[in-house]
């Protein structure tokens, strides 16, 4: 590529993940963005999963000698550069054809943990060789138990180094955009010779959603932790919890870890925006374990944000598809480094040098205020 090229490319690289949501919104087909982007039924959780991030105000302290900053921080025992962890999404390929290897790399030259979803579009083999990183490997757990442990036991000894079981999604969300198109999902080659999906041809809505009913147990309940550690010496975390209730009972299963997410809201529409029931959970968990959030994470002052209510690390889905979409593994890695100087700048405007400084008191949520009027 000649030198003037590069810099006009440079010169109009997108400076926010909105700016990545507009391109992506141009390269894909109207299909795939809308499964990409889409919500559950009215998409108020949706809304919301953002909105909420900006109702929460920073209280900047000042006069911090803040000429060295530090991200760093560590989850399971493994280190990391930064809290900002890549989040479990489905059908790469849908944004690229380079699928989730790409983004594999992506994350793997930002040293940022990647999750690779059950619905990968690329072979967990393919994605273990693409480049050497810690990944965790999402679960989805099927009413064929055998296919969940088939390939819980493949990404184990491809060197997956924790099970992230998402807890949210005994069946699929109504994403309507999704019934509307008739989405399909590409195929998932991780699949192949362990089941088939004949009659999906014969569905009229969202064959995604056909094939999640076929698929997925809905009688997956508590117990089934157990079961799982059975078949997997790897730790468990649990994504999809929003409530103290369920945050203590992952604690008395022995979670490795609880994520609060509402899947991108495309579960569960009016679910709690995951930042406004951070709290609750981290207090639930008393520090027993690891907290982690995801959902709405658009900026660094949101992963901020996060961090000052009790998160350990944050994780992004869509940010890191529209950069994959737009710019392929380029653009995948640009966005994890966007959001990284982002937050590093927060931290330097709130006067933190390190995660541990990102305190409480650095954040005045609505319930403060709330409680400030009475
Ligand atoms: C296109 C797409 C596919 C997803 N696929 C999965 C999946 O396979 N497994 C899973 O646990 N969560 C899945 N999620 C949810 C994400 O892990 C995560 O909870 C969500 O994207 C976070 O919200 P954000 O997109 O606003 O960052 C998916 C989300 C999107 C947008
Ligand atoms: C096996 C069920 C299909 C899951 C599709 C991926 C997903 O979680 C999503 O949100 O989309």
């Amino acid at each position: 590529m000649s030198r003037r090229r590069f810099r006009e490319m440079e010169n109009n690289l997108p400076v926010n993940i909105h700016e990545y949501q507009e391109l992506a919104k141009k390269a894909l087909p109207k299909m795939h963005y809308d499964y990409i982007n889409g919500g559950a039924e009215d998409e108020h959780t949706l809304r919301d999963n953002i909105a909420a991030y900006g109702r929460i105000l920073l209280r900047p302290r000042v006069l911090v000698d803040v000429s060295n900053i530090n991200m760093s921080t560590s989850l399971l025992g493994y280190d990391m550069p930064s809290p900002i962890i890549v989040a479990p999404t489905g059908s790469h390929k849908l944004a690229n054809p380079e699928g989730e290897v790409a983004t594999a790399r992506a994350a793997a030259s930002c040293n940022s943990i990647m999750v690779l979803s059950f619905s990968s579009s690329c072979r967990i083999e393919e994605v273990a060789s693409s480049c050497s990183a810690i990944r965790f490997y999402q679960l989805y757990v099927f009413k064929n138990r055998d296919v969940s442990a088939t390939l819980v036991r493949r990404a184990e000894s491809h060197g997956f180094k924790a099970i992230v079981l998402t807890v949210d999604t005994p069946m699929l969300g109504r994403r309507e955009a999704d019934i509307r198109n008739k989405m399909v999902a590409p195929p998932n080659e991780n699949l192949e010779g362990l089941m088939s999906f004949d009659d999906l041809d014969s569905t009229d809505g969202s064959k995604l959603e056909k094939y999640a009913r076929d698929t997925l147990d809905p009688s997956l309940s508590w117990k089934d932790v157990e079961w799982l550690k059975s078949i997997t010496s790897l730790p468990i975390l649990l994504k999809g919890i929003v409530t103290a209730e369920d945050a203590r009972k992952a604690v008395e299963v022995r979670a490795a870890g609880v994520i609060v997410s509402n899947h991108g809201a495309r579960q569960l529409d009016y679910a709690p925006a995951t930042i406004s029931a951070l709290e609750e959970v981290v207090k639930a968990v008393a520090g027993a374990v690891p907290v982690l959030v995801d959902g709405g994470v658009r900026r660094g002052t949101d992963v901020l944000k996060a961090l000052a209510l009790g998160a350990r690390a944050v994780m992004v889905g869509r940010p890191v598809l529209f950069g994959l979409a737009a710019r392929g593994e380029a653009g995948a890695k640009h966005v994890i480094e966007m959001l990284n100087r982002e937050l590093e700048l927060a931290m330097a405007l709130c006067g933190c040098r390190s995660v541990a400084e990102v305190t409480r008191d650095r954040v005045l949520t609505e319930g403060d205020r709330l409680r400030a009027l009475l």
